[in-house]
């Protein structure tokens, strides 16, 4: 395992809300040497860029710039943040049409220019739009990977951490499935120190309905998500630039996967700088198993309406 940070560059396509915080967090935690904005509006990635470069003084010495896309020749990590979001009441889901229609001309601009690096979707619906991702550009899988679950599972950390009186970090729990409304939390594998955690069956619906209904009460609040999402992208980020080997539940090519293929889900994946190195299968329980096959089932209803 290499964890010297060497030479790397992040290109970011999107530079709204989670874009920016992304490339706000990798440049305040110096994770990279270069990191490029590119933004359907030039001047928008041309402020943040220009806003963030102003505070090098107090920071470190992360060269950044607002791009075009010849800038993804060398990067190592493209990330994809672009297109609509929710609006208060609208589903992931509802974002589909919009954002698969500018995905064509984003995946064909990155691979115009590059063929070697690690493309990490965040748009949503991000498992979807993962899977096309895959189809367009022609990677291979473990090269295209969508944030997935990762936020989700660190709602559910916080929660649980909330409940128990305990720091989130040590924590151990996860929510699989869709980035969405048919996500599903692995109750049996929450555990501290190895240790199982028991809870109430009121305490059960509170901590999972607050965890999936996180991004709903957070868009009525402030009209987007930014910071935690910024923090689990950096997290991947960073997996696959130190080469770390972290096990995060990223969102990945499902094949026999439970009886599930052909699909992008978040799943416990280890994390290295070939990006997803190895997709870990879980021994789910029965219900458990119903409700991941019902989440694969969804999105591959979804994806089949599309032009792939
Ligand atoms: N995966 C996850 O866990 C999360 C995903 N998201 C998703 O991330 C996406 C972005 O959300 P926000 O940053 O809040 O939206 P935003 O509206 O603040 O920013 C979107 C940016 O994309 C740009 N854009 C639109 N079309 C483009 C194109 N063809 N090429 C380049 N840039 C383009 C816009 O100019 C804008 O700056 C949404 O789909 C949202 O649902 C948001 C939070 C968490
Ligand atoms: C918007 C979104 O997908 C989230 O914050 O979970």
């Amino acid at each position: 395992m290499n964890t010297q940070l060497r030479s790397s560059r992040v290109v970011i396509i999107g530079t709204g809300a989670v874009g920016t915080t992304t490339a706000y967090t990798l440049f305040l935690r110096e994770r990279v040497s270069e990191l490029v904005l590119i933004d359907a509006n030039k001047d928008k990635a041309l402020g943040e860029a220009l806003d963030m470069n102003h505070g090098l003084p107090f920071t470190g010495g992360v060269k950044i710039w607002a791009g075009d896309y010849s800038d993804c020749k060398d990067a190592d990590v493209i990330v994809i943040a672009a297109g609509a979001s929710q609006k208060p009441g609208e589903t992931r889901i509802d974002l589909l049409k919009r954002n698969a229609g500018i995905f064509d001309s984003i995946i064909k601009n990155i691979v115009q220019y590059n063929d070697h690096g690690i493309i990490l979707v965040a748009t949503n619906p991000v498992d979807i739009l993962s899977y096309v991702s895959l189809r367009k550009s022609g990677f291979p899988s473990n090269r295209v990977i969508g944030s997935g679950t990762l936020l989700d599972s660190a709602r559910f950390r916080y929660l649980i951490g909330q409940n128990k009186g305990i720091n989130p970090r040590s924590i151990h729990a996860h929510i699989v499935g869709e980035h969405g409304d048919s996500e599903l939390p692995l109750w049996s594998l929450a555990n501290v120190a190895g240790i199982s955690l028991e809870f109430s069956e009121q305490d059960r619906e509170e901590i999972f309905n607050n965890t999936k209904n996180a991004a709903y009460e957070i868009i009525n609040a402030k009209g987007a998500t930014s910071y935690a999402i910024a923090l689990a992208l950096d997290r991947i980020i960073t997996s696959i630039l130190q080469d770390e080997g972290s096990v995060l539940n990223v969102s990945t090519l499902l094949t026999d996967y439970n009886g599930v293929s052909d699909v992008y889900l978040g799943v416990p994946c280890i994390v290295d700088g070939s990006g997803v190195r190895q997709v870990l299968e879980l021994e789910l329980g029965d219900q458990e198993l119903a409700q991941f096959q019902a989440s694969a089932s969804k999105l591959k209803d979804e994806i089949s309406k599309l032009d792939l």
